[in-house]
């Protein structure tokens, strides 16, 4: 009887949300991306989807709306799990399957299939909980009320909007929420806040003598980060926070020459920003405020700028974190305590300057395929894992296996003479780290301000950080091929296997060139083959790319390549 109920609820509510015709949607690394004016079956079918999985897992499920960096006229959702990470990769196929039923009676015949595979309760035995977040996209709204009716038409789903978020903020919700922890907006900024201010009242104070620059100014990317910064601000001490391009009215559009995205890729000064922030310290944020730069404009004349980019971010919070722990184990009274095994994780896209230079500190460095999913479940199998995208996403994951041990070791020496000591302080500052970073995903939030702290901690300015090491000059462009599909690699996309021959050029190629590395792989958001490659002359990186395109093109291309 039940059952009956809840598939008549679905079947109604699911002809409210016809497919588009001709439209085929696809749940690739970001989720569902698309125009926004044709989303809303696509998200309507992504509330029953999340509604689905919190029935599956008994607990909290994020619905996210946003298309982060693409043009304002896009949106997109993705599902965040009950840890706050992204939906599990096993259930992509029946994402994409529902995304793509052609109508309400395909739909439901697909629904009661996969419940039954899966197990689900169903038809009411259990309830569930989807919290949802959007962007500032206008399209946003409505999608939204898309995504409540597809929770609704779940029987037992619950369906309750956090509001306007950045992406960073409902993943964090989720995991909260499940750990039985507080979780509302004001809860993260009031974590966010405290842990920094813990940060830098450990600065040591000969530093703070040196008077570090305090001042920066972020560009917003006119998006949803610009007005959390501007509420963040008010509740931290010690920065002189500029926010830029927040999105306000005449301040310009989304994304448009402004954000993380177009200052990383396009390495020129963005919109809003010019003479007057010479030598400053800047930073963009991206449309969602999950990814992080800072850059520096080393000119007046100039219209480029000095990138500073998530391998560097990396590495600054790979020196300090290492730093940390190798004053909490020099002391005597380690000797007892289990060996940290600290993992760095990047993608090939990793600048081969920033790889070279963290395996010269000692440190693990290991490589996976591009997209947060798999650097983020790589991370998380070291105690500490730091994990960052060349293009700003990235956080550091702690287990919690090693956090309830350095909060024993912490109260330890907190009560023994070592009171006050580098080591107790080392061990604070790693427990306020963990506060402060996003564990679920990388945020830009946060990002930022631990950057800030490391910076006034080591008393080093943002040039003094950029002469970590040199990148090698490097050149991202991108095919327009027939099948993207058909580019098949491995070794974290770092050699082609198909098609045959390629791999074989490509080496040949790079031989060619000092310091030449090139490789191809198929774009998971774009219907495109990237190819990236670097060299010790910024000539020689772009001649080898030319050289990797044409082939690409020739082989499997439709005569139609571009940056
Ligand atoms: C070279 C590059 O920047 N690739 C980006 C881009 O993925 P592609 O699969 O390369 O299209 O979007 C992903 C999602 O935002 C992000 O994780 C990834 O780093
Ligand atoms: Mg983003």
């Amino acid at each position: 009887m039940a059952e009956e109920k809840q598939r008549s609820l679905l079947l109604d509510s699911a002809s409210r949300f016809p497919l588009p015709h001709g439209a085929r949607f696809s749940y690739g690394t970001a989720g569902f991306r698309s125009e926004g004016s044709i989303l809303a079956s696509t998200v309507y079918r992504a509330g029953v989807l999340a509604a689905l999985r919190s029935l599956k897992t008994g607990s909290a499920i994020g619905l996210m709306i946003t298309a982060s960096h693409n043009p304002v006229s896009d949106n997109g959702v993705k599902i965040a799990d009950p840890d706050g990470g992204m939906m599990v990769q096993r259930w992509e196929p029946f994402a994409d399957a529902l995304a793509n039923a052609p109508d309400s009676e395909h739909l439901l015949h697909l629904v009661v299939r996969f419940v039954e595979e899966e197990n689900i309760p169903f038809g009411g035995v259990q309830s569930a909980e989807v919290l949802l977040g959007r962007d500032t996209r206008p399209s946003g709204e409505a999608l939204l009320e898309a995504a409540k009716h597809g929770i609704n038409a779940i029987i037992g789903a619950v369906a309750i909007d956090m509001g306007v978020l950045t992406t960073p903020q409902l993943h964090w919700m989720v995991r909260s929420r499940n750990k039985g922890m507080v979780a509302s907006e004001s809860d993260y900024l009031a974590q966010v806040s405290k842990s920094f201010r813990c940060l830098m009242d450990l600065v040591p104070r000969e530093r703070i003598a040196d008077s570090l620059d305090t001042e920066l100014v972020v560009d917003g990317a006119n998006g949803v980060g610009g007005d959390k910064l501007e509420q963040l601000k008010k509740m931290v001490t010690g920065l002189d926070i500029s926010v830029k391009n927040t999105g306000k009215k005449g301040e310009g559009m989304l994304n448009e020459s402004c954000g993380a995205d177009y200052v990383q890729k396009e390495k020129v000064v963005p919109s809003g920003f010019g003479p007057d922030y010479v030598g400053v310290r800047c930073a963009s944020l991206d449309g969602d405020a999950d990814r992080l730069v800072y850059f520096l404009i080393p000119s007046a004349s100039s219209k480029n700028i000095d990138l500073i980019d998530g391998d560097k971010i990396l590495s600054l919070f790979a020196v300090f974190i290492k730093e940390q722990l190798d004053v909490l184990y020099k002391g005597s009274d380690s000797n007892n305590k289990p060996p940290v095994r600290l993992g760095i994780v990047q993608t090939a896209y990793a600048n081969g300057a920033s790889t070279a230079y963290l395996k010269r500190l000692g440190l693990e460095v290991v490589f996976t395929p591009t997209g947060v999913k798999y650097l983020h479940k790589k991370a998380a199998e070291y105690d500490i894992g730091i994990y960052f995208e060349a293009n700003g996403h990235g956080t550091v994951l702690f287990s919690e296996n090693f956090l309830s041990g350095l909060e024993c070791w912490s109260n330890e020496l907190a009560s023994a003479s070592s009171v006050g000591s580098e080591q107790h302080k080392a061990a604070l500052r790693l427990l306020a780290v963990s506060q402060l970073i996003n564990q679920a995903v990388g945020d830009a939030l946060s990002g930022l301000l631990l950057v800030e702290a490391v910076l006034q901690y080591m008393g080093w300015s943002i040039k003094r950080w950029n002469e970590l090491y040199q990148d090698l000059p490097s050149r991202q462009l991108k095919v327009k091929v027939a099948d993207r599909n058909a580019v098949v690699t491995a070794n974290a996309e770092t050699q082609v296997v198909k098609p045959s021959g390629l791999q074989e050029f490509i080496d040949a190629e790079s031989g060619k060139h000092p310091h030449g590395r090139c490789f191809i792989r198929p774009s998971g958001t774009e219907d495109i083959i990237r190819v990236y490659a670097e060299a010790s002359t910024q000539e020689a990186a772009d001649s080898l790319a030319r050289s990797i395109v044409q082939l690409v093109d020739r082989v499997l291309g439709s005569g139609n390549s571009h940056q």
